[in-house]
């Protein structure tokens, strides 16, 4: 299998020359030259799988560099019970991403149940493996750079700790993320993990890990890695959960099944996107956001304009206030059946701080045959619906799943059951909970505390060679 860009200028690559480096030199996202196709006969074989089989299954369709008796060792290093072990009471372990049903036709997916308590940990931990792996054969260290808004930093600070020839140097929006998530991040010690707290928003740091990588010359010479989920890695391991999650909730592969995804950076419902382009009997892919509403808005209207910092807001889902969703772009890509030139020209307008819309060349009339949908909700909206859900089915959900439960409710079809991905757990966003419960929610006994912790961080200006010159300081 060969990986293209989506800006159509980068050679073809193999998935171990893509592994590491994020964005290609073009600036644009990889994806397979083709999706592997899952038949009727396929899908039956997978049905009864483990959830490490499951992820052997698909993932040998897209890596064919690794050979098959070590990749199925990193798979199964992965994917165990002692990894995803915070799992809710009456909930197995061993299924590592169990469904949880709230009521006839509609259910829950924990992806949540890892090291850090969102469903970063479900990719970043295989990851760390691959990385490793990777690493150790070539002979060869990295030093990642990524940008998080909450959750992907400590999914990536928990999967790198103390690896072999692997820096993390973190970008996080100052004091915009929930007191357990600085806690998270900043009360690592170890040597290997710098985290940079930076004046801005999410977008800031996320452009400037952009802007390095496309800094070919800064990038080769610092062996700058990426865990984002521009890295196309990220992505391949979140369409595990999808076939699971469809496993999960039907007897045959002629059912249909809706998935309702709390959205920022757009890497969740790709990953969904592509499940469904390999075969994954998916009605409805219902893309749910919180104010930062920019993907609502092109689903509702053919029309993407991306917000600047100043009206990117700061919002009790925090992990969600992105505005300029990466992985937008690889949708994008399929819907303009893969014309590299055009998504080009598109995206020279967006990066110029411009917009574009997709009505005027009949492109925006092919989205409803890929399945999306779309919805947001708002901080009261949130509230009401953590309320809901824990009155009506004694569930106590995160502020995000929040967002996806309150959205998915708008395209409930009868017969057709909707699956709602719980992104993180509640213990990560206690301040919301207590606002909308008055009680705070329960925490895995190994993080009681964290808050207490000492914190080590830096905080910086949102400046690219200032963030260069500190890599180049820690190295
Ligand atoms: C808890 C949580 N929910 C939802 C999202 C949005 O996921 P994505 O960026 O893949 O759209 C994130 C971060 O990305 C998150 O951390
Ligand atoms: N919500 C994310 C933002 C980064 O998204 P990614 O999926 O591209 O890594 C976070 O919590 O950091």
């Amino acid at each position: 299998m060969k990986y293209i860009s989506t800006r159509g200028n980068s050679p073809a690559l193999s998935f171990t020359e893509i592994l590491l480096g994020g964005l290609a030199p073009d600036g644009g996202l990889y994806l397979p030259e083709h999706y592997p196709q899952f038949s009727d006969a396929d899908l039956n074989a997978m049905r009864a799988m483990s959830y490490a089989d499951l992820a052997y299954t698909i993932l040998s369709r897209l890596i064919d560099d690794i050979p098959a008796g070590d990749l199925r060792a990193i798979v199964d290093k992965t994917y165990t019970a002692e990894v995803y072990r915070h799992v809710r009471a009456g909930q197995n372990a061993d299924d590592i991403t169990p469904v949880l049903k709230l009521e006839e036709d509609f259910y829950l997916l924990s992806l949540s149940n890892g090291p850090t308590l969102a469903f970063k940990d479900m990719a970043m931990q295989l990851l760390g493996n691959l990385f490793e792996y990777v690493l150790a054969k070539k002979g060869q260290t990295t030093n990642i750079l990524g940008a998080t808004s909450g959750d992907t930093g400590s999914a990536a600070e928990y999967a790198m700790r103390g690896k072999q020839g692997i820096r993390v140097f973190m970008l996080s929006p100052h004091q915009k993320m929930s007191r357990f998530q600085t806690a998270q991040m900043f009360s690592l010690q170890d040597a290997n993990i710098h985290n940079i707290a930076v004046k801005g928003v999410f977008d800031d740091a996320q452009d400037m890990v952009k802007a390095v990588s496309n800094d070919h010359h800064f990038k080769a010479r610092h062996k700058i890695g990426a865990v984002n989920s521009i890295n196309w890695a990220r992505v391949a391991a979140q369409i595990v959960y999808y076939f699971k999650g469809y496993f999960a909730v039907t007897h045959d592969n002629r059912q249909q099944v809706s998935f309702a995804v709390p959205s920022g950076n757009f890497g969740n419902v790709c990953a969904g996107h592509v499940a469904r382009m390999m075969g994954l009997p998916v009605a409805k892919l219902v893309v749910a956001t919180n104010e930062n509403d920019v993907l609502d808005e092109f689903f509702r209207t053919g029309v993407y304009r991306p917000r600047g910092s100043a009206n990117t807001y700061h919002t009790s889902s925090p992990s969600m206030d992105i505005s300029k969703a990466s992985n937008f772009e690889r949708f994008v890509f399929d819907l303009l059946d893969r014309d590299g030139a055009k998504l080009r020209s598109l995206w020279a307008s967006v990066d110029a701080g411009g917009a574009f819309d997709l009505n005027q060349d009949g492109h925006f009339a092919k989205v409803p045959a890929f399945g999306f949908v779309s919805g947001s909700s708002n901080h009261a909206q949130r509230m009401t619906t953590i309320r809901q859900v824990h009155a009506d089915y004694g569930v106590t959900i995160d502020t995000h799943t929040a967002d996806g439960v309150k959205v998915a409710q708008q395209y409930r079809e009868p017969g057709v059951p909707m699956v709602v991905l719980e992104t993180a757990l509640a213990a990560k966003f206690e301040d919301a909970i207590v606002e909308a419960l008055g009680s705070a929610p329960e925490r895995p006994a190994d993080l009681v505390g964290l808050e207490s912790l000492p914190q080590r961080f830096v905080v910086m200006e949102p400046d690219v060679d200032g963030i260069k010159q500190f890599i180049s300081e820690h190295i």
